[in-house]
């Protein structure tokens, strides 16, 4: 029996792995296929019952009108949402030279915006293992909005993209059909409007505004934390939109139920869609993110260039592009080619603050901080599970983010061997894999270290 966390992922394993897990399960049975049976839950603990299990086979009772199984879950929210309403409002569009579509629509006295940014597409969007399931979940809404995704909650830390896939869905959305309305937009500027709206004794206007899109696109929702006004708003918006069959969609830098000082019942109905997690990009993502850059920009990048400046900025993309922009300004005024060494001469700065920041010794007190634990801990011998966890992420982070070999690590960690820092950075690895507790808090660790 195999668990998924969501559907989306169990189909998306059921279309891509399902067969190569069978023949491998077969060679280990001795050529005997055992039945695979996955279901959307948690592998039960002990003496607990499977819980939120739906089978894979679809029942032919639970059939949406596509032919897709629904789940339970989505048979309760498909059991309040009605079928979305024909007859959307038209709305005409111009384009702004910063890439920017306008769409303009007078909605009472309220001319509609969506603010999308027409540069950020599926196209331009690089896919790699680190954003796979996120982009492929953004094109399932993009093709159906208020569809079975609805909310789609994208989270992951700075700069990974989760932006750019929200503008990508909407932009997809209005090219699939022209006339729907589609509002990108920053939390803060929802708490802003509402301010403004409750100023000018116009709520009632604000409501009518936002409930009135056909997908309405909300990033950074952790910006509402403490906002318990706005929260309120917000929540019966989400409800109105959901009711109505209209998208939303959201980011946020952390998994719904760990965002603090927001409403229970606002972080439990951004689960009732799907949450999907955006990572930082491995070294072959991050390569290819900038060789399209480096296309977009008109630039000649070989790809020696392209691993160099990859292998020396890992925290985010926001910060590659960066540093991309950099070299090519400087290659661009000295008229020099852009080699190895020239962009370690551009990046000098930027490469010295990280080198200098990240540190076995940041390390080692941030993860000691983390895990609330004393950094004296983690070069003991002590062996309890409360330790060595820490011990083991602290040394994997120190091979990714440092220069240091693995003997040196082995030393600054109270003189272990290079192979026990070799294993703790396998077992992390197995780990991010199989724990989605672990990958979270590695994922924190990369984000408070490198940005
Ligand atoms: N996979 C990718 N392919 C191409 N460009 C990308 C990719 N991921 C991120 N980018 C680019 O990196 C920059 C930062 O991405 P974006 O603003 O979407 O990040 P974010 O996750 O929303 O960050 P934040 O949480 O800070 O808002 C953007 O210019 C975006 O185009």
């Amino acid at each position: 029996m195999l668990f998924a966390p969501n559907r989306f992922v169990m189909d998306w394993v059921n279309q891509k792995y399902l067969r190569r897990i069978e023949e491998v399960l077969k060679d280990l049975n001795g050529g005997q296929a055992p039945r695979v049976v996955m279901k959307v839950g948690s592998a039960p603990r002990e003496n607990e019952p499977v819980q939120r299990s739906v089978e894979t086979k679809p029942d032919p009772a639970a059939l949406d009108e596509t032919g897709r199984s629904v789940t339970e879950e989505e048979k309760s929210v498909a059991a309040t949402v009605p079928a979305q309403s024909g007859g959307k409002p038209q709305a005409s569009s111009h384009r702004t030279s910063g890439g920017q579509r306008r769409d303009v629509q007078v909605e009472g006295d309220i001319k509609h915006q969506s603010f999308l940014n027409e540069t950020f597409t599926f196209d331009t969007f690089v896919e790699g293992k680190s954003n796979q399931l996120a982009r492929a979940a953004s094109m399932q809404v993009a093709e159906n909005p208020g569809g079975a995704y609805n909310p789609l909650f994208l989270y992951g830390g700075v700069g990974l993209g989760k932006t750019h896939l929200m503008h990508a869905i909407g932009n997809e959305i209005v090219r699939r059909n022209p006339g729907a309305k589609v509002a990108y937009l920053r939390s803060e500027r929802f708490v802003a409007d509402m301010v403004k709206a409750l100023q000018l004794n116009a709520i009632n206007e604000f409501k009518r505004y936002y409930r009135s899109v056909d997908a309405l696109l909300i990033d950074d929702i952790q910006f509402f934390a403490r906002k318990e006004r706005s929260q309120e708003e917000f929540f019966h918006t989400f409800n109105a939109l959901l009711e109505g069959g209209q998208q939303v969609i959201v980011t946020c830098d952390r998994f719904p139920k760990e965002i603090v000082d927001m409403e229970e019942r606002l972080k439990s109905r951004f689960g009732w869609g799907l949450t999907v997690m955006v990572e930082p990009p491995e070294l072959e993502t991050r390569v290819a993110i900038l060789m399209k850059k480096a296309e977009q920009a008109n630039v000649k990048l070989s790809s020696e260039a392209a691993f160099f400046i990859a292998q020396k900025i890992r925290s985010n993309v926001r910060e590659l592009e960066g540093a991309l922009r950099l070299v090519i300004a400087n290659a661009h005024f000295t008229g020099s080619e852009i080699t190895p060494p020239f962009i370690r001469e551009s990046l000098k700065d930027l490469l010295a603050l990280h080198e200098k920041q990240v540190s076995i010794d940041n390390i080692q007190r941030t993860v000691a901080e983390y895990y609330k634990i004393k950094v004296a801990d983690l070069l003991s011998k002590r062996r309890t599970r409360t330790v060595t966890r820490p011990r083991q992420v602290a040394m994997s982070l120190a091979k990714e983010l440092t220069n240091h070999s693995l003997p040196e690590i082995g030393d600054a960690f109270g003189g272990r061997d290079h192979t026990t820092v070799l294993h703790a950075c396998k077992k992390i690895v197995e780990l991010q894999e199989t724990d989605p507790g672990i990958r979270e808090d590695y994922q924190n660790f990369m984000r408070l270290l490198t940005t």
